[in-house]
């Protein structure tokens, strides 16, 4: 922890909308927290940031500790990555930048093995750690962001210079961090499992809001489209098994319980999609297929949504 700080110091690199949710979050509950910002710098230094919570009710941050470089930043305690999947090659030297030694980095990302091309270009002495964000979250303007849902964050250590009894320590305090903002986390064994377990809901509905051009409630309407989200569902659990992990008995029909009783929602894909920015299917398709298959699972509507949306990626930038 850096020395002047009671709490530790927080940093944000990718203030969107899990960035800025969760900084505004955490800044709210007394976090010394600082923003990394690209294109919206000037508006969130300018008007700070509001969440139109749901949940929370409308939260604002007016005067945002904001820095359109990384170099600018404090030394922090605790880097939280919101940038999406496709930027990681451009925020690994950001982390360096904006890291205080022994940092501990968390990769609020969604997609499997997001933190392994991290590792490869971080400073041994860093510590990475992934974080699941289970939240409705989306940007509607710069600085903007509106909170549907949920908000919990689960976190597992992926790598760095602790050893067993340290690893827990830090992903305790990285719980800790969000329990003092009033969001709930909890502590992961298993971050690769807890990864394909996400996934089981990414697959179907990320890919097919844009493939259909539609949302939760619609998709959950029509047998056509809940028939491929339970097909495709059933596929990332068979992967997952592949791999050898055992996934709670009845999962898929749990999450398509909850998605049936969740707000209407466009997964960030969707939002990615109508902005023209790339898709995230490295992470969230051709990881999980490639792993699958070298551990003998094909998984052919996996595949076939994938290639779909290659084309539909390709031809949106
Ligand atoms: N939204 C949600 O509800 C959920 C999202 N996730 C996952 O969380 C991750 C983030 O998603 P989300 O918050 O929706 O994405 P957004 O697109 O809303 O936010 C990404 C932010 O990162 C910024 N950024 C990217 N690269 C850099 C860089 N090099 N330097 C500074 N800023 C940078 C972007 O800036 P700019 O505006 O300039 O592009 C943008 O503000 C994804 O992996 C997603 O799958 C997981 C669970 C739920
Ligand atoms: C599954 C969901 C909607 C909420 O848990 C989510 O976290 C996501 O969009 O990735």
């Amino acid at each position: 922890m850096s020395e002047s700080a009671i709490k530790p110091r927080i940093g944000i690199i990718g203030t969107g909308a899990i960035g800025g949710f969760y900084g505004v979050m955490l800044a709210r509950a007394g976090f010394d927290v600082h923003f990394l910002l690209r294109s919206e710098f000037d508006a969130v230094s300018r008007d700070g940031l509001t969440v139109d919570s749901q949940v929370h009710g409308l939260l604002k941050l007016d005067k945002v500790q904001a820095y359109a470089c990384a170099a600018d930043m404090p030394p922090c305690d605790w880097l939280l990555i919101g940038a999406k999947t496709t930027g990681n090659g451009g925020v690994a030297s950001a982390i360096v930048q904006a890291a205080a030694p022994g940092a501990k980095v968390l990769l609020l990302q969604n997609g499997l093995g997001v933190e392994d091309a991290l590792r490869a270009v971080l400073p041994d002495a860093l510590h990475l750690l992934g974080g699941l964000c289970f939240v409705c979250v989306h940007r509607t303007g710069p600085g903007q962001i509106t909170h549907q849902a949920f908000g919990a964050v689960n976190i597992g250590y992926h790598s760095g210079p602790a050893d067993a009894p340290t690893r827990n320590h830090w992903v305790e305090q990285g719980a800790s961090l969000f329990h003092q903002a009033g969001i709930d986390s909890v502590a992961m064994d298993n971050l690769d499992l807890a990864r394909w377990q996400k996934l089981v809901w990414n697959v179907p509905y990320n890919g097919l809001s844009v493939l259909l051009n539609a949302s939760t409630t619609p998709l959950m309407a029509d047998a056509d489209s809940r028939a491929l989200i339970q097909g495709l569902m059933a596929e990332v659990v068979q992967g997952a098994q592949a791999c050898g992990h055992v996934l709670p008995e009845g999962y898929a029909e749990h999450l398509l319980k909850v998605t049936g009783h969740m707000p209407d929602y466009r997964p960030s894909m969707y939002h990615d999609f109508t902005e023209r920015r790339p898709l995230e299917l490295d992470a969230i398709y051709a990881r999980p297929l490639a792993t699958a298959l070298a551990a003998g699972c094909d998984m052919p509507k996996v595949r076939a949504l994938y290639h779909a949306l290659a084309f539909i990626d390709r031809n949106n930038r």
